[in-house]
């Protein structure tokens, strides 16, 4: 999908799949498309080219959409004057949903004691579980969060994430944005990542923190001199970290140890060291980055 306001583009030639029974993570800098992206697949926005299918058809052919794909994308886009039940029952009624239900998603995200307050007077983290409660109420297959931890203290957070887990392995499609890394690397099993709505990386997790040039593989030998060496003439980049350890990037663990035995080089330890996803995110956006802080020589530069 591409996505045009004006001469600005936010979508550009996105293509993705979103797979079911995987909690997938969509990351981009602000600005980058992503809450357009959800609004494309949810029909609440019309693509410039290409088209956005939810189990093989578009969000406007779903008959009753609530019941095949649940969404939180505003959490503050309800009636301020409706309390949370009625806002749940008058949702029902319009997607042909038993009206026990909404008891049921009342529970399911801990608003059952303050079912009865008004929309508009809830904290952003209640706000933020009534959404989640609108988007559970039809049962859906797919369900997508746009940003869902926002305003949630650190309890809801962990709320949060075991939810989508226990979605994904019901079998369930979940898709989800957020800005915090930390927790994605908790929650995601694949992610996608857009820059300047155009796609960076679609990969599982694992594969996105391996890639990263962080991600290395710590060497420590007597002779870390001669392996440095040998790594180099294998075409893997290492540099000394002390007199007796090397840093080699770009390689497998196995390959690295493989190396040192067929050279016959002693080894004192061999370990991996894991980027962080907030540091391989950092890496893969770095050139993305819409409106991210300059830095401050660049600034003092303009003046
Ligand atoms: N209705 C609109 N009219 C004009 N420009 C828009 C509109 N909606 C979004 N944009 C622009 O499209 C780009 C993508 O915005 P979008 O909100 O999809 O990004 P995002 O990745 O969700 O960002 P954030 O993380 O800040 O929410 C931005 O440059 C934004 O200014």
């Amino acid at each position: 999908m591409s996505k045009r306001y004006g001469d600005r583009t936010a979508v550009d030639d996105l293509s993705l799949d979103v797979k079911p029974g995987a909690v997938t993570g969509f990351l981009g800098p602000n600005g980058a498309g992503k809450s357009t992206t959800m609004r494309m697949i949810l029909g609440l926005d019309r693509p410039t080219a290409g088209t956005a299918l939810i189990k093989g058809v578009p969000y406007h052919e779903i008959r009753r959409p609530l019941r095949t794909v649940g969404a939180l994308l505003d959490a503050r886009a309800v009636h301020p004057g409706r309390s949370c039940r009625a806002h749940l029952l008058a949702l029902a009624r319009s997607n042909g949903i038993a009206k026990s239900r909404v008891e049921e998603v009342l529970e399911t995200v801990g608003l059952a004691e303050a079912a009865h307050r008004r929309a508009g007077a809830l904290s952003l983290g209640m706000s933020q579980r009534l959404g989640i409660a609108g988007a559970l109420l039809g049962d859906p297959e797919v369900v997508m969060f746009d940003e869902p931890v926002n305003g949630l203290d650190p309890d809801g957070v962990r709320w949060v994430r075991h939810l989508m887990r226990s979605l994904a392995d019901q079998g369930r499609t979940v898709f989800v944005s957020s800005h915090l890394m930390s927790e994605m690397q908790l929650t995601a099993d694949h992610l996608v990542v857009i820059g300047r709505g155009r796609l960076i990386m679609d990969a599982p997790l694992a594969e996105v923190i391996a890639r990263s040039s962080l991600t290395a593989v710590v060497v420590r030998s007597p002779h870390a001199g001669d392996f440095s060496a040998r790594l180099a003439s294998a075409g893997i980049r290492a540099e000394r970290s002390g007199e007796n350890e090397l840093v080699a990037t770009g390689a497998a663990i196995e390959r690295v140890g493989d190396l040192a035995y067929e050279a016959g080089i002693r080894l004192h330890g061999l370990s991996t060291r894991q980027a962080s996803l907030e540091q391989a995110y950092a890496e893969l956006t770095a050139d993305s980055t819409e409106y991210g802080a300059r830095r401050e020589g660049a600034r003092n530069g303009d003046r």
